[in-house]
């Protein structure tokens, strides 16, 4: 890719409140066509970089998404950026039919029948009040408004929070399926690494406010090597210094940045690194990997 393919740009991007660095000098590119997965733990920034990059969040360092200013030109920007924050924000009082109505008056690229296209593949009808749908039903709901809009860049923070298993798939499902079309860029953060690894098309992990990992799916199998080892390996295995040991399948395990000496691989079986393993090694200290 380059550079001026990306459609998020971000470089030396911190963000101070009174006593925290929440995002310490940032440099990052998102081309178009992308399912970014924003990971990291809790605190670690995500909120805060998803409000920056809507122009909800005051900041240092340049940052242009889309080719604007998220700061100075966010009414030009939200023609072509759609955004769900971590609080429900539909109102309780309307029914859903009505919000169909107030957004095809409030946004030139909302499609109506769009709209109400990809409410029948929800439980929600026209006439529901917000109020009395469940949770899970005013999420689909909610992406139903919003993937109904036509936009470039889509934002979602922690979209499926307390949504049971079956409502986080339809959720999912309908995203890629009905919103995602090559062109668009999504990102979301989530906590739930394991779930969305298979639809991510690449991850960009966050550890107490700093890029730790932004790299595509296919890079990362190229990159980080897992190896499956028997005990009587495992002192060899050490010695050459994983990111991580853990055990898999019952059988010990260590992830390796690049790929270890011939002679180290030689003693395992590789196998392929997860999501959730590389964010384990990522982002906790060093000093709290146990010995497998
Ligand atoms: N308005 C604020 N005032 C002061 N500190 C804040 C504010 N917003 C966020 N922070 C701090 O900035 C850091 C990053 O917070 P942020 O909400 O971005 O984390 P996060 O990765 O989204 O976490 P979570 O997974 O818990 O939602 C945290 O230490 C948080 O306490």
């Amino acid at each position: 890719m380059t550079d001026t393919d990306a459609l998020i740009r971000a470089q030396g991007l911190s963000v101070r409140f009174a006593k925290k660095q929440a995002l310490t000098d940032l440099s990052l590119s998102i081309p178009k066509g992308r399912v970014v997965g924003l990971l990291g733990h809790n605190g670690a920034g995500k909120t805060t970089l998803m409000k920056a990059l809507v122009g909800l969040q005051r900041h240092e360092g340049s940052l242009s998404v889309l080719g604007l200013n998220p700061s100075t030109q966010r009414t030009e920007l939200l023609k072509s950026l759609c955004y769900i924050p971590d609080v429900a924000v539909l109102p309780r009082w309307a029914k859903v039919g009505q919000l169909i109505t107030l957004m095809a008056g409030l946004h030139p690229g909302f499609s109506p029948e769009r709209a109400k296209d990809l409410l029948r593949r929800t439980s929600v009808g026209l006439d529901d009040v917000v109020g009395k749908l469940s949770k899970g039903m005013v999420v689909q709901a909610h992406l139903a408004l919003v993937a109904a809009i036509d936009a470039k860049v889509m934002i979602l923070d922690e979209p499926t929070l307390g949504l049971d298993v079956l409502s986080r798939k339809s959720f999912y499902e309908m995203l890629i399926d009905e919103w995602c079309d090559g062109e668009r860029t999504v990102i979301i953060s989530t906590h739930q690494v394991e779930e969305v690894e298979s639809l991510l098309s690449d991850v960009l992990m966050l550890n107490e406010g700093q890029v730790v990992l932004n790299i595509s799916l296919d890079q990362l199998d190229q990159r980080f090597v897992a190896l499956s080892h028997d005990a009587a390996a495992a002192d060899a295995v050490a010695a050459a210094h994983p990111l991580l040991r853990y055990r898999q399948h019952g059988q010990s395990a260590a992830l390796f940045d690049g790929a270890p000496p011939d002679a180290v691989v030689a003693l395992g079986q590789r196998v392929r690194p997860s999501l959730v393993d590389l964010f384990v090694a990522l982002t906790r200290a060093p000093e709290l990997n146990r010995r497998a």
